[in-house]
């Protein structure tokens, strides 16, 4: 059988990053992950403190509360975490997809999966210099090679320069992929529900600098977004 460690499953929300930007959606945020990216946004389901607060479902349960949230009606479900893909969510995918849901994930492109081509959408988010990770580049080539049809777009997270410079390099190397430039944001840890404090005027500084920058270098191709959700509520959970 394939548990699954969920750290939580909410909505509907509005997807608030990169390419289904605005579209309702039920988030459904696998528990664990194989980075620790300097920045992490949410460390509630990567940090192993928080482990205890991770729950074993099994597939079928997780599928009845999908089920339940969007009232039986399909809309695209997001897995997110924590790295969804270092856990079985094949079964999962191929149940909704069955019943006419649509499946989008989020995932760094360090762990290939071959049901990676049962989603709709593979969203890959390679972690710049900022984020203290080192891609493997190899491993990252897997995972675009096992959507196989599904649509696969990249999402950089920008702080700096030197993430920009890099997003810039990428860019170059995936040209044929959509790309999404975000802005980051500085969450004080620990993430909190009820304290939702984030420095608002950072995430925007950076949002008008990232566009300026682009505009100067004459760089058209990337959509460049804030993450919506965080302008709308902060970083609160379950939104
Ligand atoms: C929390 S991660 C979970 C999925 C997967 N581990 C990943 O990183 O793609 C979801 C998205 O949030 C982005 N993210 C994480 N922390 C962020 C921050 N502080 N500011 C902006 N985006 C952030 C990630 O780059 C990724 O695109
Ligand atoms: N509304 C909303 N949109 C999101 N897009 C990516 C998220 C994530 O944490 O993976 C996220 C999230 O947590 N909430
Ligand atoms: S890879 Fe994603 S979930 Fe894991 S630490 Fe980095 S941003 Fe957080
Ligand atoms: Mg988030």
């Amino acid at each position: 059988m394939s548990t699954l460690r969920i750290a939580e499953i909410f909505g509907p929300t509005i997807q608030g990053e990169g390419a289904l930007i605005g579209l309702p959606t039920v988030f459904v945020r696998a528990g664990g992950c194989d980075f620790r990216c300097s920045w992490c946004d949410s460390l509630h389901a990567v940090d192993n403190a928080y482990r205890h607060d991770w729950i074993p479902m099994q597939t079928a349960e997780v599928w009845e509360r999908v089920r339940a949230l969007s009232g039986g009606q399909p809309l695209t479900v997001s897995l997110s975490g924590g790295n969804p893909a270092i856990q079985p969510f094949g079964l999962l995918v191929r149940t909704g997809r069955a019943q006419g849901y649509r499946f989008a994930m989020e995932t760094q492109g360090s762990v290939p999966r071959e049901w990676f081509a049962a989603l709709d959408t593979l969203v890959l988010s390679p972690k710049p210099p900022s984020s203290g990770e080192t891609m493997d580049w190899q491993r990252f080539e897997e995972c675009i090679a096992a959507a196989r049809d599904a649509a696969v777009v990249l999402k950089i997270v920008v702080f700096d320069d030197d993430d920009y410079a890099w997003a810039r390099l990428v860019a170059q190397r995936y040209a044929s992929l959509p790309l999404y430039l975000q802005p980051g944001n500085h969450t004080p840890p620990p993430p909190d529900a009820e304290d939702a404090a984030i420095d608002m005027d950072g995430v925007l500084d950076r949002m008008r600098w990232l566009v300026k920058r682009a505009a100067a270098d004459r760089w058209f191709t990337p959509h460049i977004l804030p993450q919506l959700h965080v302008l709308l509520w902060g970083n609160r959970r379950g939104v």
